[in-house]
């Protein structure tokens, strides 16, 4: 048999595992625009689905974190409700298993959603409540998703022991680990040693956004300092390998280091072109990481500000480098090993869905 042709169409079906997705990054345009009408938030920059997801497409694309960030003030205001937060997630989980992500961690950061009184507790309880039930709708329609949730601090603040806490109590009921995001310049990963040593103690897994806008000593940091398992982005791990003419790649002490550790990179091809952390998606390094065998995984980081899906990004990858059918079960396979559930799991979903998967579009 010949392999099926690897166009979206086809990509769409193949299991995806996506580790970097931000809950509120994630949101239907016309989901914003109902339930900002239901709350009656003022502040939307456009009025019908169309204009609000060119906004944030174009918002978000200005080449820096820092306003790519601004656009998430609107996304966060509507998701202030218990009904709020529930659907955001119903229909993250529904989107997600639409695009057949067979596996998915999902992320967002509970100080944000305060606004309205809820607590901290509440704010996860309702959020975690929406995936199961965009879970089940998924299944009812024939699809199998797993969803795990990261609880995120945000770097700027000073609530990331709090959260990392309220991380281990929902470690039984959804909640796979933590992380921190937000502006990376200025707030080193090392300010929430407390939080990092607290998941550490707890046996508990964690991830943090390094070397996206900053480079080789925020990595150097979240490794050596805070002890994360895996790098949100990463890509600036380049800052550390020097390519000849000839193409060949020598590695400095520090991607050294990441490679033979496998450390996971949580690559986002599209986010990285927006906020400037790299040109363009032909000088993604993502190839050259992945010839030199770290261990590249595919992810969205924001589908709404990037008009994305994690098959979108993939055939982007195809497209700028000639990936193959065996190339995205290997990244995929990547992304099931770095995942924060248990290893069995892990080791069910690659030989029971993602292996077999691959095999009929193989050929
Ligand atoms: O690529 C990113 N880098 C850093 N921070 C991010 C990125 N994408 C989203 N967030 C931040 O994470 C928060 C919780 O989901 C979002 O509100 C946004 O501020
Ligand atoms: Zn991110």
């Amino acid at each position: 048999m010949s392999p099926l042709p690897l166009d979206l169409a086809h990509i769409r079906t193949a299991p995806k595992a996506l580790l970097h997705d931000h809950l509120d990054g994630g949101l239907r345009p016309a989901t914003v625009l109902e339930l900002a009408h239901q709350a009656g938030y003022r502040g939307l920059p456009a009025d019908d689905a169309d204009s609000l997801a060119l906004w944030f497409a174009e918002a978000a694309g200005s080449g820096s974190l820092v306003r790519y960030l601004e656009t998430f003030e609107h996304t966060v205001a509507v998701m202030q409700t218990p009904e709020g937060l529930a659907r955001v997630a119903r229909e993250c989980a529904e989107d997600l298993a639409a695009d057949s992500v067979v596996y998915a961690e999902v992320r967002f950061a509970p100080e944000q959603h305060l606004e309205a009184g809820l607590s901290l507790d509440e704010v996860v309880h309702h959020t975690l409540l929406g995936f199961e039930e965009g879970v089940a709708a998924a299944r009812e329609l024939g699809r199998e998703l797993r969803v795990g949730c990261l609880l995120t601090a945000m770097r700027h603040a000073a609530r990331s022991r709090e959260i990392a806490e309220l991380a281990v109590r929902f470690r039984d009921r959804g909640v796979v680990g933590f992380d921190i995001a937000g502006a990376e310049a200025g707030h080193p990963p090392s300010r929430h040693l407390d939080a990092f040593e607290y998941m550490r103690t707890s046996n508990a897994h964690f991830t943090i956004h390094a070397g996206e806008a900053f480079g080789l000593p925020s990595i150097h940091e979240a490794i050596a300092f805070c002890g994360a398992d895996r790098l949100g982005h990463g890509v600036r791990i380049t800052d550390d390998i020097a390519v000849a003419s000839d193409g060949v790649a020598t590695l400095g002490r520090l991607a050294n280091y990441v490679r033979d550790k496998r450390i996971p990179l949580e690559l986002c091809p599209s986010s990285n072109v927006q906020t400037g952390a790299v040109e363009s998606l032909e000088k993604h390094p993502f190839d050259l990481l992945a010839r030199e065998r770290f261990r590249v995984t595919v992810n969205t980081d924001n589908r709404l500000m990037s008009a994305t899906s994690m098959s979108e990004e993939m055939l982007k990858l195809v497209t700028t480098f000639g990936y193959g059918w065996s190339d995205l079960e290997r990244f995929t396979i990547n992304a099931m090993k770095s995942a924060f559930i248990p290893f069995p799991d892990r080791l069910r979903l690659i030989d029971e869905v993602v292996k077999p998967g691959y095999a009929v579009l193989i050929g």
